[in-house]
This record gives C-alpha cells, sequence and structure tokens, in this order.
C-alpha cells in the first residue's frame, strides 16, 4: 500500500481526492490537512464521509508528513513555496492547481504572483494523460492539467497534429458549472448571484490561454495563437467547450473522424461520439470520461467540436489519480473507472 497526503483535502477537489483515494485498492489516505479545520474529523467538514473517513485534519506542515505520493489541491501561489527538490527526493507530488503546468515568464505574466519553485519547475511532467504517458511513467512531479485545457487539448491536439485546421481561426467558447471557481466564498458563486444566469468572464485574459496555447505547441507541434472565452453556467459540474475552426480546403466529416479514431480509438477515457450525437456534461458527470463530438459546417467550412468532462473529474482529481496510477506502473484504471452517475 502507497501511503497518500493531500494538502488542502477540504477543497472542491481535495474532496473529490478523498472520494477516489479511499476506493483506490493501492494506497493508503494517511495525511489529510487543512488549516480551516485543523484537529475536526474529516467528516464533520463533509458528513458524507461518516464512518468512512473519520481521521482527523492535520496541519499542512510537510515536516510531520511521510507519504509515498503527495496530491496538492491548494490554491495556486502556494505549491510553489512546498515542492522542493529536498521533497522530490523522497515523495512524488501531483499538483493540481497552477503553480508547475506553464513556463515562469507564462506564470509572472498571466499569474502575477511570485513562483518560488523555479528549480523544480523544469522538472515537472505536464499530466495530460493520453499524450504525455511515457514522460508521465518517471516522473516526480506532476502539473495536472486545467480543467479548461483538459478539454480543449483533447479536442483539438489530433486535428493540428494532422493539420485539418487553420490554427489561426480557433474559437474556444467554454462554460463551466459553479465547483469550477472552488469552495471559498465569493460574491460571482453566490446562489443569488449566478443561478438563473449565464455570464462570461475574463474575456481576452484567462490563465487557461497561455496554458492551452503552450500545450498545443508542444504536442501538436504548432504555434497557435487563440481566443478562449469561459463562461459560469449555475450547475453544479461540469465543462462543456464548443469550439470553432476554419478547415483546411478538401478537409471532409470522414478524415476529421479518422483522425479522431487513430489517435484516440484505444483510450478508454476519451470517448468519440462522431458527428451522431452531441456531448452534453450530464452524461460525464462523475466520471473520467471526457466525450469528443463534431460538425463540420459545409457552409461555413468551419469545424465545430463539442466537448464535455466533469471539472472535478477528468478536469482534476481522476485525471490526477489517473496520473498517480501511470507513475506507479498500476493499470491506468484503477479506482477512477466510474460510470457517469445520472441523474445528478
Ligand atoms: N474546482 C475545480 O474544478 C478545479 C480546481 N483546480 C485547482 O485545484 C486547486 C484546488 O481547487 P478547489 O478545490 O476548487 O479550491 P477550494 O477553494 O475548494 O479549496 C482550496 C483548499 O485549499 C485550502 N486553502 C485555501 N487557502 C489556503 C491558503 N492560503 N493556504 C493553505 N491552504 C489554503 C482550503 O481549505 P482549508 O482552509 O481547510 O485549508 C481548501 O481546502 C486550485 O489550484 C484550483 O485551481 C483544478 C482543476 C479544476
Ligand atoms: C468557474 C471558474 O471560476 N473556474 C476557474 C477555473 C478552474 C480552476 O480551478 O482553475 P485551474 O484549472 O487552473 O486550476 C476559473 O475560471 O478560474
Amino acid at each position: 500500500m502507497y501511503k497518500v497526503a493531500i494538502l488542502g483535502s477540504t477543497g472542491y477537489v481535495g474532496e473529490e481526492l478523498v472520494r477516489l483515494l479511499y476506493n483506490h485498492p493501492s494506497v493508503k489516505l494517511t495525511h489529510l490537512s487543512s488549516h480551516s479545520y485543523q484537529s475536526e474529523p474529516y467528516s464533520k467538514v463533509y458528513p458524507h464521509f461518516k464512518d468512512l473517513v473519520d481521521e482527523v485534519c492535520i496541519e499542512d506542515d510537510l515536516s510531520k508528513i511521510d507519504a509515498d505520493i503527495l496530491f496538492i489541491a491548494l490554491p495556486h501561489g502556494i505549491a510553489s513555496k512546498v515542492v522542493t527538490k529536498e521533497l522530490l527526493a523522497t515523495t512524488k507530488v501531483i499538483d493540481l492547481g497552477a503553480d508547475f503546468r506553464i513556463t515562469s515568464e507564462a506564470y509572472d505574466t498571466w499569474y502575477k504572483v511570485e513562483h518560488f519553485g523555479k528549480e523544480v519547475l523544469e522538472e515537472a511532467i505536464y499530466g495530460l494523460c493520453e499524450w504525455n504517458r511515457e514522460y508521465i511513467q518517471g516522473a516526480r512531479l506532476i502539473a495536472n492539467p486545467g480543467c479548461y485545457v483538459t478539454c480543449s487539448l483533447l479536442s483539438l491536439i489530433p486535428l493540428i497534429k494532422e493539420g485539418l485546421i487553420d490554427t489561426s481561426t480557433i474559437i474556444i467558447d467554454a462554460k463551466s458549472g459553479v465547483t469550477g471557481a472552488g469552495r471559498g466564498l465569493n460574491i460571482g458563486t453566490h446562489y443569488t448571484e449566478c443561478n438563473e444566469s449565464i455570464k462570461a468572464y475574463g474575456l481576452t485574459s484567462h490563465r487557461h490561454t497561455p496554458e492551452i496555447e503552450e500545450k498545443l505547441e508542444a504536442f501538436g507541434g504548432k504555434k497557435v495563437t487563440l481566443t478562449f472565452t469561459p463562461h459560469l453556467v449555475p450547475m453544479n459540474r461540469g465543462i462543456l467547450t464548443t469550439i470553432y475552426a476554419s478547415l483546411k480546403p478538401g478537409v471532409t466529416n470522414h478524415e476529421v473522424n479518422k483522425v479522431y479514431n487513430t489517435y484516440y480509438e484505444k483510450e478508454q477515457f476519451v470517448r468519440l461520439l462522431g458527428d451522431t450525437s452531441i456531448a452534453e456534461t450530464r452524461w460525464v458527470k462523475g466520471s473520467n470520461f471526457c466525450d469528443i463530438s463534431f460538425k463540420v459546417d459545409e457552409r461555413t467550412n468551419r469545424l465545430i467540436i463539442v466537448s464535455a468532462l466533469d471539472n472535478m473529474m477528468k478536469g482534476a482529481a481522476s485525471q490526477a489519480v489517473q496520473n498517480m496510477n501511470i507513475m506507479l506502473g498500476l493499470e491506468e484504471d484503477t479506482g477512477i473507472h466510474y460510470v457517469p452517475l445520472f441523474p445528478a
């Protein structure tokens, strides 16, 4: 049994990690950290864990944590202080925040907080499992991708890699459930402020933009500058990305289908709906699936890709566990092969 610690265990992503790892056959949850709930039983913070996870939350003092694997589910800006070469010498780390996902230059520009871990940043491996397995296997530090980013990258990388779309025309119109904003109090996610309304935010400035562009270039092989506009939707979970791009001359529906199949046919967590049904957040809730659908608009010569995943699962916690499974040489679907929850 591998010993696992979680920093930020009381946040939404931390809670999802606890749920998944509690059921994971190869790990034992040994340290659940919290600032606000120190010395409180975890099941008091989240009563659905009663009689299941009653362990007491501890402070996030790493000198008191002896774990084989450390998940960090803290707001960005903290992990870069916590992760050191000394820590990595004894512990595999999976960070679910943004601190190790992008170059330090992009981080400085878009996050505007000091990065304290530049010495370890260069050894971080980007944990987009379907595209980076080979490197994840030997990694000591994983940067788990962002939720909007996972949905966007899985949809776009094959098409860019195979030159099917004009990379100067990409527009990602994305929607997120409210859990995407975390559990902390925030006026924008107060019930009366977000219910019965849909709003766009972060126009031209959302922090996932550089992550999407950087990784499309890394995995797709072409420099991309795109428009990314996220929206907050009054639902608990889910990411839906509707992506528009002009097709290169002569590219047909058949070719798009073929390319997706080439890359994802054998991927158990990417489900291809082709152009026969359209991806929806409800069909992936509580699962590690990313559903991808598309339609060629022959009138405008534009491709429209609609993809969905659960922001707390494939967009965060279950992808992090998938990364852990790869790092440890376990079956990749161990503890994360859930049928989506419906109705939810
Ligand atoms: N929500 C989502 O869908 C996704 C989130 N992420 C990323 O995962 C990370 C966690 O997100 P999420 O769970 O949503 O956020 P939450 O706000 O729900 O949880 C954050 C956690 O960190 C602790 N915390 C807050 N501030 C501090 C601080 N200053 N120092 C130490 N601990 C602190 C909080 O609890 P306590 O006070 O008990 O310590 C809480 O446990 C973030 O980096 C986020 O960007 C990534 C993908 C998707
Ligand atoms: C709805 C909402 O507010 N979503 C968050 C993104 C989710 C998140 O936590 O960001 P990372 O994936 O980078 O960690 C936002 O737009 O900032």
